[in-house]
């Protein structure tokens, strides 16, 4: 499969960033990865538009568990896929932090899938489980509660001390733990890498083995160097 490097815009835009799919087209008008762009929600229809007929996909950044209802503040699967979004992400370390649960994360996920999405998981541990040597447990705890029952989906492994902070694993601890997850989850999911994922780090980061691809916050939000991390992709792993 193509590598999947995906734009986490977290609580970043404004309307007009819209034409921020077009500066990416024009950076990168044959990218031999996946491209995704994760808005906040109320762009996703307008940059689902901007994007049609260019290789840029565009995504949700959560998703409800529920049907349509009674749930205020959240947003239905079906919607964001109306909307014209094919991927969502789902048990971001963020959305975690606030009280989100794995049973949650799963059926957010089994939801999505169910509406036609491929959900992007996220795993991670903090800096205080990684120094207690817990890091591989964690994470492939939260991998046994959290993954879909079935459907294609991608995993993405964020240790929380890497996001936003600049300071990245290492290709080592990279390695190691997308090695440990591909042991837990069998062939099938891409395996991305998030935390702090910029054009200088990502040639090494994306030839780590087992990497699937990059999910990108910070450096997400200016195209050139979005695209950078792009040209960085490997067409084939
Ligand atoms: O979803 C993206 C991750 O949280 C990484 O964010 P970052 O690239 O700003 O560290």
């Amino acid at each position: 499969m193509k590598q999947l490097i995906a734009a986490n815009w977290k609580m970043n835009g404004q309307p007009d960033w819209a034409d921020k799919v077009s500066a990416l087209t024009a950076l990168v008008p044959d990218p031999s990865c996946d491209l995704l762009i994760c808005p906040p929600h109320p762009l996703v229809g307008s940059l689902a538009i901007t994007a049609e007929g260019t290789p840029i996909k565009i995504g949700g950044q959560d998703c409800s568990e529920y049907e349509a209802g009674a749930h205020t503040g959240e947003t239905d699967a079906a919607l964001l896929v109306t909307l014209g979004a094919t991927y969502v992400i789902v048990g971001h370390s963020e959305r975690r932090a606030a009280g989100e649960t794995d049973t949650r994360v799963k059926a957010k996920a089994e939801r999505a899938i169910n509406q036609g999405l491929r959900p992007i998981v996220c795993v991670g541990e903090s800096l205080a489980q990684r120094e207690a040597g817990e890091a591989v447990s964690v994470v492939t705890n939260q991998l046994e509660a959290s993954l879909p029952a079935s459907g294609d989906y991608d995993i993405a492994y964020e240790p929380i001390w890497a996001i936003g902070t600049g300071r990245t694993a290492t290709a080592g601890d990279i390695a190691q733990m997308h090695a440990a997850i591909r042991n837990a989850v069998g062939s099938g999911p891409r395996i991305l890498y998030g935390g702090s994922v910029k054009p200088a780090n990502a040639v090494e980061i994306l030839r780590t083995p087992e990497v699937g691809g990059a999910l990108v916050g910070g450096a997400s939000l200016d195209m050139e160097s979005f695209s950078k991390i792009a040209h960085a992709a490997i067409s084939e792993r």
